[in-house]
C-alpha cells in the first residue's frame, strides 16, 4: 500500500481545470441506455472504478457495451443469467443494477468490496420484494444477496424505506417502467440527497417516460424507454476540492464547462463557497472562485449534498471559527462512516471535533503534520488533500483508492499546483 505526500501550496493557486463526466449521469445514462429501445451513445462518460464497475455489471447482463474512443456505445439485448455482478464499493451499482437484473430470465448474485457489505440496502430489497421480486440475502439487507429474475417484474404501488440512500428511490424509479404494472413509489420516511433523486426523474424524462411527482413519491408510467444520445457533464462534485484550493490558498480556480443548469448536487458550491467567504463568478470558461483573506465558519444543513461533505469540512478545519454541519446522518453508511472518519482525519491535523447524531461540530485548532488512512473512500482522499495545502506534512495512506471517481486525481492535483507535486512512496 503506497503512501501520499501531499503538497502543501506553494502559493495563491491560479488555475483552470477541466474535469471527466459525472459519476452520477453517467450511471443512470448506462443504466437507461440498457433498458432502452435501441442503440445509443455516452459521449464522454466517466471512465472510473464506479463506473466501469456499472458498465461491467451490464456487460455480465447481456448488455453491449463497447468503447469507442473516450464515448461508449450501449447496445440493449434480452436480459440474460444466471449472471454475477461486482459491486466494488459504489453504491450506485448496489442500488441501481440489481432493479435492473430483476428483469432477466434467471438468478443474479450481487457482491463487493469487504465494505460493501456494510452498506445499508434493506430499503432496496424490501422494495423489490414489494414489485412482486424474490431475493435472497440471508436476513441481512446487504449484500451479497441473490435476485432471482424471472424475465418480467409485477411492480405497482410500492412503500419504501429511502432514509438511509436516496439511491433506493433512483434505483427503482430507474427500471419502473419496465415493470408490467409501472412503479406508484411512496416514501416510508425521509430521503437524503433529493437533488440525486430529481436528477433520475429528469433523466427518465429526457428517455420519454411518464414520471410524475406525488402526495408521497412518484409515479412512473409502464412503457418503453427512449434511446438517447447523451453528452455527459463535467463531475461537479469532484470540482469541489478544486474549487477549495482557491479558499485554501487565497487564489483563483475556474471549473470548465460549468453546467447553465443541472440537477448535480456540486451546483449548490455557488452558494455555498461564498458562504465561506469566496467570491464565485461565472466566466466565459465556467465558474470562477476567488478565495478571500480568511475562510469563514459554516453553519449548513447538508442533506441534499452530503457528497460535498469530506471536502467542505476540510475546509471548516482551516475556517476562523467554528462550524457545524448537519442533516447528515446517512454518510455513517457512505463509503466509510464518514462522520467518524472526518472526526478522526480533521482531529489528526489539530481540529476538535464533535460527532453530533446527524452531523459533525469542527473548531480549528493549532495545526499539525499526520499521516491519515484514506478509509477506501476517494472523497476522504481529496479533502485530505484540501488539508494537505495549509498544513505541511499531511500523509495519506491508500491514496489509489481516489479512483473511485477520479483515477488520476493525483496528477491533477500536481498539475493545480505547477510543479509542487506530492511524492508517492
Ligand atoms: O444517485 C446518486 O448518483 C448518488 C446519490 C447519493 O447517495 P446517498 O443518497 O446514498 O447519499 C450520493 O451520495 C452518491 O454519491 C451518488
Ligand atoms: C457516497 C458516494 O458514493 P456511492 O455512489 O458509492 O454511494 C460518493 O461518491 O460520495
Amino acid at each position: 500500500m503506497s503512501s501520499w505526500s501531499t503538497p502543501s501550496a506553494p502559493g495563491p493557486v491560479d488555475a483552470v481545470v477541466a474535469l471527466p463526466g459525472s459519476k452520477s449521469i453517467t450511471a443512470r445514462a448506462l443504466v437507461l441506455a440498457a433498458l432502452s429501445d435501441g442503440p445509443s451513445r455516452l459521449v464522454r462518460p466517466l471512465r472510473a472504478r464506479d463506473t466501469d464497475l456499472m458498465a461491467a455489471g451490464l456487460r455480465a447482463l447481456g448488455v453491449g457495451i463497447e468503447v469507442d474512443g473516450e464515448d461508449w456505445l450501449v447496445t440493449p439485448g434480452p436480459l440474460r443469467a444466471p449472471a454475477t455482478v461486482d459491486a466494488g464499493l459504489a453504491g450506485t451499482v448496489l442500488r441501481f443494477l440489481p432493479p435492473v437484473a430483476a428483469l432477466a430470465d434467471g438468478p443474479v448474485t450481487l457482491d463487493g468490496d469487504p465494505r460493501l457489505r456494510e452498506r445499508p440496502n434493506a430499503g432496496l430489497l424490501e422494495g423489490l420484494r414489494a414489485c412482486g421480486v424474490q431475493v435472497s440475502d440471508g436476513g441481512r439487507g446487504r449484500a451479497p444477496f441473490t435476485v432471482h429474475g424471472t424475465g418480467a417484474v409485477r411492480g405497482g404501488t410500492v412503500t419504501v424505506d429511502a432514509s438511509e440512500s436516496s439511491q433506493v428511490v433512483s434505483g427503482l424509479l430507474l427500471a419502473g417502467a419496465r415493470f408490467t404494472e409501472g412503479l406508484d413509489l411512496r416514501l416510508a420516511g425521509g430521503v437524503p440527497s433529493m437533488p440525486h433523486v430529481q436528477m433520475t426523474v429528469e433523466t427518465l424524462a429526457e428517455h420519454g417516460v411518464a414520471v410524475e411527482r406525488t402526495t408521497d413519491g412518484w409515479r412512473v408510467a409502464p412503457g418503453p424507454v427512449a434511446a438517447v444520445d447523451r453528452v455527459v457533464e463535467p463531475d461537479l462534485s469532484n470540482a469541489a476540492p478544486f474549487l477549495a484550493a482557491a479558499l485554501v490558498t487565497g487564489g483563483r480556480v475556474t471549473v470548465r464547462d460549468w453546467p447553465a443548469r443541472t440537477t448535480q448536487p456540486g451546483a449548490q458550491l455557488e452558494q455555498l463557497l461564498p458562504a465561506m467567504g469566496a467570491a464565485v463568478e461565472r466566466t466565459a470558461d465556467g465558474l470562477q472562485v476567488t478565495g478571500g483573506p480568511a475562510i469563514t465558519p459554516l453553519r449548513a444543513d447538508l442533506s441534499e449534498v452530503g457528497e460535498l461533505t469530506p471536502v467542505l469540512a476540510a475546509l471548516c478545519a482551516l475556517a476562523d471559527g467554528p462550524s457545524r454541519l448537519t442533516g447528515i446522518a446517512h454518510l455513517r453508511g457512505h463509503e466509510t462512516d464518514r462522520l467518524q472518519a472526518l472526526d478522526e482525519v480533521l482531529g489528526a491535523v489539530g481540529a476538535e471535533v464533535t460527532q453530533l447524531p446527524d452531523g459533525l461540530e469542527i473548531t480549528p485548532g493549532p495545526r499539525r503534520s499526520a499521516e491519515v488512512d484514506s478509509y477506501a473512500d476517494h472523497r476522504m482522499v481529496m479533502a485530505a488533500a484540501v488539508l494537505g495545502l495549509a498544513v505541511p506534512g499531511v500523509v495519506v495512506r491508500d491514496p489509489g483508492t481516489v479512483a473511485k471517481t477520479l483515477p488520476d486525481f493525483l496528477d491533477r492535483w500536481a498539475g493545480l499546483l505547477g510543479e509542487h507535486a506530492g511524492a508517492v512512496s
